[in-house]
């Protein structure tokens, strides 16, 4: 099992600056992991919204609850009575028309699915892991039909430009995790830059 990103590039390429094939990402695997933690940890999209066209039955309505900040709530105008339908006893139904903010970034960090949730470990991306959670449990591109189209594509792209810095520099944190301070519009980014340092492999 690799334990680190250049490790396993390393045993792609050798000591090739050839560009990588299909096949060569294919078998990015721990970088996969890497990237897969990456966007739990800091998705892209930290929050979604949609319309209710029907009406919409909780199934964990205290576990949603908890998800459904009074911020959020408030923020959304026609979502003011959502809070109450969610919490008043026995109205576990969020009515059509209502408008809901699904904060992905906050599902990401529960802790009855990601042990330790906001410390970065590219093992919770393992295969067996990852077959134990619900599968709406990780949704950096969203979920169902109006999820996003280029996934795929997005991971190949990652992988390319990543492996491709990996392979020429050495990077080291220069920001620490701890020190980052997060804010978001429609996508997720820190309020100041994020310093790296790059030392030549050659
Ligand atoms: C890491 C990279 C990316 C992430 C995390 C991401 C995430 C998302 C998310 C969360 C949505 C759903 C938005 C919503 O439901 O309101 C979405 C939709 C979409 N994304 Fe991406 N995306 C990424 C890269 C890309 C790229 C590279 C493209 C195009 C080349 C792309 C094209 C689209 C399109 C067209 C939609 C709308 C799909 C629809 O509404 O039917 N995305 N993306």
């Amino acid at each position: 099992m690799k334990d680190s990103a250049w490790q396993e590039l390393e045993e792609i390429f050798g000591h090739s600056d050839r560009e990588p094939t299909l096949h060569d990402l294919r078998n990015m695997k721990y970088l996969e992991r890497c990237i897969q933690e990456s966007l739990r940890l800091f998705p892209s999209a930290p929050a979604i919204g949609r319309k209710l066209q029907e009406d919409l039955h909780l199934v964990h309505p205290t576990k949603i609850r908890t998800l459904i900040s009074p911020s959020s709530a408030i923020e959304l105008n026609t979502t003011s009575a959502l809070a109450n339908y969610a919490t008043e006893a026995g109205k576990n139904i969020i009515p059509a028309g209502c408008e809901v903010l699904i904060p992905i970034i906050a599902v990401h960090r529960l802790k009855e699915h990601y042990p330790n949730p906001n410390k970065f470990n590219p093992d919770n991306f393992l295969p067996d892991r990852v077959q134990e959670r619900h599968p709406y449990v990780y949704i950096p591109f969203s979920a169902g039909p109006r999820n996003c189209v280029a996934q795929k594509f997005a991971m190949i792209e990652s992988k390319v430009i990543i492996s491709t810095v990996l392979r020429q520099f050495r990077v080291e944190p220069i920001t620490q995790m701890r020190d980052i301070n997060l804010t978001w519009n429609v996508t997720l980014r820190s309020t100041k830059p994020l310093i790296i340092k790059l030392t030549s492999r050659k």
